[in-house]
């Protein structure tokens, strides 16, 4: 009797289900939108009833999508670290160094993990959303994870379960990410969806601290203060101030502003952001720009000087960055055109750059330098540069003997030679980049040993300081005839003073 209870309730059970879900299906088939999200919102409630598991969502991109959600990343990592053995479907992408490949779940694939005995399941999917065009973009595509569990294990699976995962996660993508160096291009287009406003490519710049050459001390004191900040988390949020740090590196062409750079993201395995102000439009740019850098990254603005004039009038199109007086003086300063095609449009003012700096703005996303270099320190304004935006001025200068040192290291493998006295006697007392000082020691052909290098140096140094010579005595020539000038009557005048009328001011 009770059997054929059962068999009776089984199939009202079934009979009923099949029309729930022939009913589900028509109204999915036929039904608008609204209505379809109608019923899905009270079947769930009712679902929710009777179904004992709970769902954790992870979207990839939230609110405002400005930025890729990170707990999703760290999903991301996490999965493709403990799940890739289990997963039947793999995405492939190139890991760090581009030595190994780091898999992960591929969309819609479903994996099962295990946490103090508990069982959990993750699936990636994805929605696509309605589009207006007739032609289906990528852009439309909303990514996510979903974690299920029984209700029972509730606490354990959102408390120590997920900060297992995130922070798991966390550590796996430090390990294995690439670094990346990016750029806004000019001209890019505003990010529709998910795209971001940089482009990168892998960053694989080989400079490091041991390499550059530099005074010992002044390198050290440098490692050391870049060490202290990576590291400065509790102390930055003890005194209330944004984890970032700001770097002024200022020095001649040649002395290795970028270079450092390069070293200082090395040192620290930070991504770089070559930040081209000249291709940004307007300030909202610059603090959208801003706002999708990440964290362990260096913002880099290169020739400062170039890019923004000190009144945060932006410089005309084709306009040089120095002026033709010091354009004389230093031929290589004519080389930096202030901005590049589509700068027309540009409206990034000072203020605008000083808030991207240390903004309210500026505080999001956390552990970023952010370097600014130029060939001319003093033209830059006070506001830009004060300490607490750049907080730490770097001079970078003319090769010293001990910088020659690590160069002849570097190019030569060598730590000594007789040749090297006459070296440090005219590197002391001559200009000379590092950059020139690399160019002479580089081996031109498989015959050239050490000394050949070394003497097509020296060489390079005595003609460097037969040049100065020269024009030290032309300068001081022309010096001694400026400085006395003389009327034709024979009565000295003064070209300097404003009260000479300008029919009585000597002729040169
Ligand atoms: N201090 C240095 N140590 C090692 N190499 C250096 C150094 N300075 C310059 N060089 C060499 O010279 C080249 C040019 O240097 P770098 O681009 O860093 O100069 P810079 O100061 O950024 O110049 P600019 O002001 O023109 O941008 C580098 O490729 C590097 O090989
Ligand atoms: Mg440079």
């Amino acid at each position: 009797m009770v059997a054929i209870n059962m068999t009776e309730l089984w199939t009202t059970m079934g009979s009923t289900l099949a029309s729930f879900m022939f009913l589900w299906a028509i109204i999915r088939q036929y039904c608008p939108y609204e209505v379809r999200r109608f019923f899905e919102k009270y079947t769930h409630r009712v679902m929710s009833y009777f179904y004992p598991y709970i769902r954790i969502s992870f979207h990839e991109f939230l609110g405002d999508r400005l930025k890729r959600s990170e707990a999703y990343s760290a999903v991301e990592a996490y999965l493709s670290a403990n799940t890739s053995k289990s997963a039947k479907r793999l995405k492939a992408e190139m890991g760090k160094d581009t030595s190994n490949l780091v898999l992960t779940m591929d969309e819609y694939e479903r994996v099962t993990d295990e946490f103090k005995g508990v069982k959990v399941w993750w699936v990636s999917s994805k929605v696509v959303l309605p589009t207006r065009s007739m032609s289906y973009s990528a852009e439309q595509e909303k990514r996510f994870y979903k974690l299920t569990f029984h209700k029972k294990y509730r606490e354990l699976i959102t408390g120590s379960y997920l900060e297992h995962v995130i922070r798991e996660g966390k550590e796996i993508r430090i390990r294995n990410r690439q670094r990346k160096l990016y750029t806004n291009s000019p001209g890019y287009k505003w990010p529709s969806f998910k795209q971001t406003m940089w482009s990168h490519i892998v960053f694989e710049h080989p400079a490091t601290f041991d390499t550059l050459a530099m005074e010992r001390e002044k390198k050290q004191e440098i490692i050391g203060d870049l060490l202290t900040f990576s590291k400065s988390k509790d102390f930055y949020a003890r005194i209330g101030k944004a984890w970032k740090r700001g770097y002024l590196l200022y020095g001649p062409p040649g002395t290795g502003k970028s270079t450092m750079i390069a070293a200082m993201a090395n040192l620290l395995g930070y991504d770089v952001y070559d930040l081209e102000l000249t291709a940004v439009k307007d300030n909202t740019e610059l603090r959208k720009l801003l706002i999708e850098t990440t964290s362990k990254s260096i913002i880099v603005i290169e020739d400062i000087d170039c890019s923004l004039d000190l009144t945060g009038q932006r410089k005309k199109k084709g306009e040089k960055c120095s002026d033709d007086e010091s354009e004389k003086l230093n031929p290589e300063a004519g080389r930096k055109e202030a901005n590049e095609e589509g700068s027309s449009s540009s409206k990034v003012t000072l203020s605008g750059l000083l808030n991207f700096i240390d903004g309210i703005w500026s505080a999001c996303g956390g552990e970023r330098l952010i370097v600014f270099t130029t060939n001319y320190v003093e033209k830059l304004d006070p506001a830009l540069i004060r300490r607490g935006r750049m907080d730490k001025h770097i001079q970078l200068s003319y090769c010293s003997f001990e910088g020659f040192k690590v160069l002849a290291k570097n190019y030569l493998n060598i730590e000594t030679h007789p040749l090297f006295y006459t070296i440090q006697r005219l590197i002391e007392e001559i200009k000379m980049t590092p950059a020139d000082v690399a160019e002479n020691l580089m081996p031109k052909s498989p015959l050239d040993d050490a000394e050949k290098c070394l003497s097509r140096l020296i060489e390079a140094l005595e003609e460097t300081k037969e040049t100065e010579a020269t024009i030290t005595n032309v300068e001081t020539e022309e010096l001694k005839q400026s400085t006395i000038p003389v009327k034709e009557d024979g009565e000295f005048c003064d070209h300097d003073k404003e009260t000479v009328e300008p029919e009585n001011r000597c002729q040169r």
